[in-house]
């Protein structure tokens, strides 16, 4: 242990060989930091380095004669005795990568020492997994679940010393039905490699578990859920990966993997979505109506264009620019401080996200489950509307970078509910262009968006079906208005697209449960787009 000026204590420091020279290594355990400094006075590019230890992925004793990862050379190690340490690198654009760096001396004793210190800080990392259960979907997205998991996933979770029960799925919900049966108290985390579909799979299993173990009821809509605190990890490997893209800010196995890996968690609020008491689904990206549910009962006939059937369906559904009438009711969401025309979006370690989960904690304290639902009024809406989306994220994903609710939250206990009304072709075609570049999407007279807690809706059709219109009626009129053939009017139903899942039934009830699951992830950090975050900085700002 080494005394700094400051009083500060250093569980290790010293000079050890790093490539051809001789660098000042310290082990901060106050600060959490390992960092390596070049002692030659300061030049310009001098690499002065720090890691933060709950960064670190692996330290490993380096044999000689063993394989050089950075040169991809057999280089004979003339040093006697070295250890090497795997750590996270971030790179642009949220993405993190598995670097390392091997140091040496010729003390024995020295060498040990360091790789005993860092093992033992490992060690006492409590909230990184040893034991994982993996679901791999073959067909998700371009079909290359497979091979990711075993090519760029299966050697991280190896060099971590995690071990991985792996179950490659035979057919839809596989992993759900599995869920229902494991000894999942043998799992510190579940991930599934696929898309959003097979996310919601597990999610599905995970959640319908706990509630099934607790006694709890799904098809009672109002029955508060108890929280599911197994986290589940995404291995991006579908054709939208939108909660992986919302909740990491990429896209990326590798990057989800060191997620993973060092044991990240980040709440999230999910849906409940039931039709006459009775259990449907829970959502937590998309619950759309209209396009986004025309665009996915289109795509689903042509799963054999791989992610490219969403963009063929989307141009189609927007030439038939169908609209449908229909009955929203909502609570507004008043626990929070945000709103869906915050310029701030939900960021890593978000207060406003932390401030509505206690500001809901502390009314359920006062008041219990029974107030919130019974007594805050509800808005109704009624109108012919292109797009319903009700959002519990910003829905984010390659294709549209910002989302369809750029300032949604997390785990903040509330959806974005958007109302997209009757437009003309044009207009919709603004609107859509909106998700992918940065203009304002809700500055639309034709747009309303508000913050809710729950939600409901009937379309017309089936408020006029339980009155007055025949079976031989609709089977007459078709699918379309009969008296205005060119007014796009569709009297028939659209379906609900629920995280990427059409929905039986049209009239839907949702309500948001406020962190009802975690995510091995941590929300999307401020924006750290320099590759030298963690290098070229100077080391005695930190020391
Ligand atoms: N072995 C399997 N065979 C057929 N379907 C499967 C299998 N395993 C899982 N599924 C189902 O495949 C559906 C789609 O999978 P997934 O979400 O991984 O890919 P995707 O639809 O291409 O991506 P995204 O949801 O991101 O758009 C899921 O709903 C899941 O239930
Ligand atoms: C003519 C211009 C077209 C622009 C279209 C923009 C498309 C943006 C797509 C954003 C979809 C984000 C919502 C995500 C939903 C997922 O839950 C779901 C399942 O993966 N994906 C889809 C496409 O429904
Ligand atoms: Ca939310």
């Amino acid at each position: 242990m080494e005394q700094l000026p400051g009083g500060r204590r250093l569980r290790l420091a010293s000079s050890l060989g790093l490539g051809q020279r001789c660098w000042e290594v310290t082990l901060d355990e106050e600060r959490g930091l390992l960092a390596w400094r070049d002692p030659r006075p300061p030049r310009r590019g001098a690499d002065n380095c720090f890691v933060p230890t709950s960064e670190i992925i692996a330290v490993e004793e380096t044999e000689q004669n063993k394989k050089q990862r950075s040169t991809g050379k057999w280089q004979k190690m003339a040093k006697p005795h070295a250890f090497t340490v795997y750590y996270v690198k971030k790179a642009r654009n949220h993405r993190w990568r598995c670097r390392d760096v091997t140091f040496w001396c010729a003390d024995e004793y020295l060498c040990n020492q360091w790789i005993q210190a860092l093992k033992e800080l490992l060690e006492m990392q409590k909230c990184r997994p040893k034991q994982l259960l993996v679901y791999i979907n073959p067909y998700g997205g371009k079909r290359q679940g497979k091979r990711i998991y075993e090519q760029k996933v299966a050697p991280l979770f190896s060099l971590a010393s995690i071990s991985a029960d792996v179950v490659v799925t035979e057919h839809a919900n596989h992993a759900k039905d599995n869920l229902f049966e494991v000894n999942i108290s043998k799992y510190d985390g579940v991930v599934c490699v696929g898309g959003d579909g097979m996310f919601s799979e597990v999610m599905h299993g995970l959640i319908g578990r706990m509630q099934k173990d607790s006694g709890i009821d799904q098809n009672n809509p109002k029955a508060p859920l108890a929280q599911c605190n197994i986290r589940i990890g995404i291995i991006p490997a579908g054709s939208t990966d939108c909660v992986c893209y919302s909740t990491v800010g990429i896209s990326d196995p590798v990057t989800s993997a060191l997620h993973i890996i060092i044991g990240d968690c980040q709440p999230l609020d999910v849906s409940s979505v039931h039709h006459n008491n009775t259990f449907l689904k829970y959502a937590v990206s998309l619950l759309g109506y209209g396009f986004y549910g025309d665009v996915l009962k289109d795509s689903e006939k042509k799963r054999w264009m791989g992610p490219m059937r969403y963009d063929y369906s989307g141009f189609k559904t927007f030439l038939s620019h169908h609209y449908y009438e229909g009955t929203i009711s909502f609570q507004p969401a008043k626990h929070t401080l945000g709103s869906p025309r915050d310029k701030d979006s939900c960021r890593t370690g978000c207060c406003v996200c932390k401030e509505s989960e206690q500001q809901l904690a502390e009314q359920r304290k006062k008041c219990g489950f029974k107030h919130e639902e019974d007594e805050d009024e509800w808005k109704v809406i009624k109108g012919k509307f292109l797009a319903i989306n009700v959002v519990n994220m910003s829905c984010a994903c390659p294709r549209s970078p910002k989302g369809l609710s750029p300032a949604a939250h997390l785990a903040d206990g509330t959806a974005d509910l958007i109302l997209v009304r009757k437009c003309s072709r044009f207009d919709f075609l603004r609107y859509l262009v909106r998700h992918t570049n940065r203009d304002d999407q809700f500055d639309f007279s034709f747009v309303d968006v508000y913050r809710v807690k729950s939600f409901q809706f009937t379309s017309k059709l089936s408020e006029d079906n339980e009155s007055s219109v025949t079976d031989i009626g609709k089977k007459r009129f078709g699918q379309f208005c009969r008296d205005h053939p060119a007014c796009c009017c569709n009297i028939a139903n659209s379906t609900w697209n629920c995280d990427g899942e059409t929905l039986d039934s049209s009239a839907i009830e949702v309500r948001v449960h406020c962190q009802l699951m975690k995510l091995f992830a941590r929300g999307i950090e401020e924006n750290c787009t320099d590759e030298a975050a963690y290098s070229h900085s100077s080391i005695e700002q930190l020391l």
